[in-house]
């Protein structure tokens, strides 16, 4: 598997990739990347894993244009930061995107559907290390790689 990793997002010698809990616990109704209530979201929604490789969709609509009749690259890199962040919090801690690299290689049309797949590389202490990519009618569209980093509860407490 080709990855976009640069040495900031590629886990050092000895870092492990633990097992995944099964399903995603992040499931806040307002998240712009999962969230049911959130009327402008992309919504994507888990739908299952290949051995250690979380699998989700999402469709591309009007309101994710930027060239007209093309997705805005924000939200495919949006729709990417997603899909790795539910892998990281299936390895059963709270974590929080520290850098996100982002590869486009095809144009998506509005109307596409977009088939992500999204695997942790390894876990060293509060670091995490996920990849993934998100293909179109079978063809490799985006890829990402990622450095979460494991953040406490206190993190997510709400802000005036
Ligand atoms: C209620 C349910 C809701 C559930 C909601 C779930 C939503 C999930 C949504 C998808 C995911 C997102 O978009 S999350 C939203 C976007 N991301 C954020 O808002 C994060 C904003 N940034 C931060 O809060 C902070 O910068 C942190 C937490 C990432 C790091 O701060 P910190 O805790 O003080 O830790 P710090 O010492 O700086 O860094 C720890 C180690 O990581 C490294 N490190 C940190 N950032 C980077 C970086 N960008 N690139 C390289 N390395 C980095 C440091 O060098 C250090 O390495 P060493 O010296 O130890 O070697």
């Amino acid at each position: 598997m080709t990855t976009p990793a640069s040495a900031k997002t590629t886990p050092p010698t000895g870092a492990v990739v633990p097992a995944l809990k099964e399903p995603p616990p992040t499931e806040y109704d307002g998240c712009f990347g999962c969230g049911d209530q959130a009327s402008d979201g992309i919504r994507l929604k888990h739908t299952g894993l290949d051995g250690k490789v979380a699998e989700t969709a999402f469709t591309v609509v009007e309101a994710h244009q930027g060239a007209p009749g093309l997705a805005h690259g924000g939200i495919l890199a949006a729709a990417l930061d997603e899909a790795l962040g539910s892998v990281a919090w299936m390895l059963g801690k709270r974590y929080v995107t520290g850098r996100l690299e982002t590869d486009f290689l095809t144009p998506v049309p509005v109307g596409s559907t977009v088939q992500l797949r999204a695997w942790c590389t390894g876990v060293d202490g509060r670091k995490a290390y996920l990849e993934g990519e998100g293909h179109v009618d079978g063809k490799l569209a985006v890829r990402a790689a990622a450095l979460f980093i494991e953040v406490p509860e206190e993190h997510f407490e709400e802000r005036p």
